[in-house]
């Protein structure tokens, strides 16, 4: 049974709860017995990463790294979409003290997850395009309901996946897949995406979905957990050391290429398209 873990805040259930309640934007929850966590998404209605999202999973995931987290399952308490990617209001027309914060809140929250050393395991319930897409990726294992779409799709937008978005594609599915994905900005339905290597696993629904998380996760916890996060950092740290040894490098990129007014019109008018669906 899972009950929220009073050493997660300052020493008392209601604590507990003021701690989500700080921001309201991420639900923790932690098994006492086996120490696996469950971060849920929870800023409806599609969980638009925006800077105050990021930051409460960037505290969320430091606040791990001090207690007995023994691995963490990713999800969303969207009923359609685990996260619709970057908030494209964080991109369009701000400031560039802004711009520059929610980037490197972004990069931030990305290195904490993708160098976790416990075992993470994204459950996506719903749609994953582009910066969930990139979350998902930065699990190390994932499981898809069905009929839902994942994939880096900004060149669709007319923008262009980062380097480090790039690599954990190409990390997963291998460099040619990866290649013809991002130039066509490819969302794959959760049938492609497990034909592809993409997810791992897909679930009949989200009852399954979370069974199937926690199937994963044992199996995990039976490892010895310093070889496990060893050979799991192993296998990511050139990707991540290219982000963290270039990061002014990464944010000027991204400066400079939202405040092209060809990049905002190409956001003014898919902004403009959702909101008319
Ligand atoms: C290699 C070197 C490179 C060097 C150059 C690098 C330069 C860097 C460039 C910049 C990179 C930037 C990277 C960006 C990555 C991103 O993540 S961009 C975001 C992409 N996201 C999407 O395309 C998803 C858009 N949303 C949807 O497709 C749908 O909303 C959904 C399928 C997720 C869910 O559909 P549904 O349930 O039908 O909900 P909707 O009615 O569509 O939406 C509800 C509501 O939410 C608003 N909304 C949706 N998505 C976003 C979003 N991402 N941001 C902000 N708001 C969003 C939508 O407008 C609706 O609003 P209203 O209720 O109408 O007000």
């Amino acid at each position: 049974m899972f009950v929220l873990r009073q050493c997660l805040t300052l020493g008392t259930k209601s604590s507990v709860r003021n701690f989500a309640a700080a921001t309201n934007l991420v639900n923790v929850k932690i098994n006492e017995d086996t120490g696996v966590v469950i971060m849920e998404l929870n800023k409806p209605p599609v969980n638009s990463l925006n800077y105050e999202l990021l930051e409460a999973m960037h505290r969320t995931l430091v606040k791990l790294e001090n207690e007995r987290c023994s691995g963490m399952i990713l999800t969303s308490s969207s009923p359609n979409t685990f996260s619709a990617g970057l908030d494209l209001l964080e991109m369009y027309k701000p400031t560039v003290d802004k711009a520059r914060k929610f980037w490197g809140m972004l990069q931030n929250t990305w290195i904490k997850l993708y160098s976790a050393p416990y075992p993470t395991v994204a459950a996506i319930n719903g749609h994953s395009p582009a910066g969930g897409c990139l979350l998902a990726m930065s699990c190390e294992y994932r499981i898809m309901v069905p009929k839902k779409k994942i994939g880096l799709n900004e060149t669709q937008l007319g923008i262009v996946a980062p380097q480090w978005f790039q690599d954990c594609m190409k990390n997963i599915i291998g460099s040619r897949q990866a290649e013809k994905a991002l130039i066509a900005g490819t969302l794959f339905s959760s049938e492609e995406a497990a034909k592809i290597g993409l997810i791992d696993e897909l679930a009949t629904d989200k009852e399954d979905l979370m069974k199937k998380a926690h199937d994963f996760m044992d199996e995990q916890l039976g490892l010895p957990p310093l070889a496990r996060s060893t050979v799991k950092i192993g296998f990511r740290k050139d990707t991540l050391n290219r982000l963290i040894n270039s990061r002014e490098v990464d944010t000027k990129y991204f400066i400079d290429f939202i405040f092209q007014p060809k990049v905002q019109e190409s956001l003014e008018m898919y902004l403009q398209a959702l909101k008319k669906k």
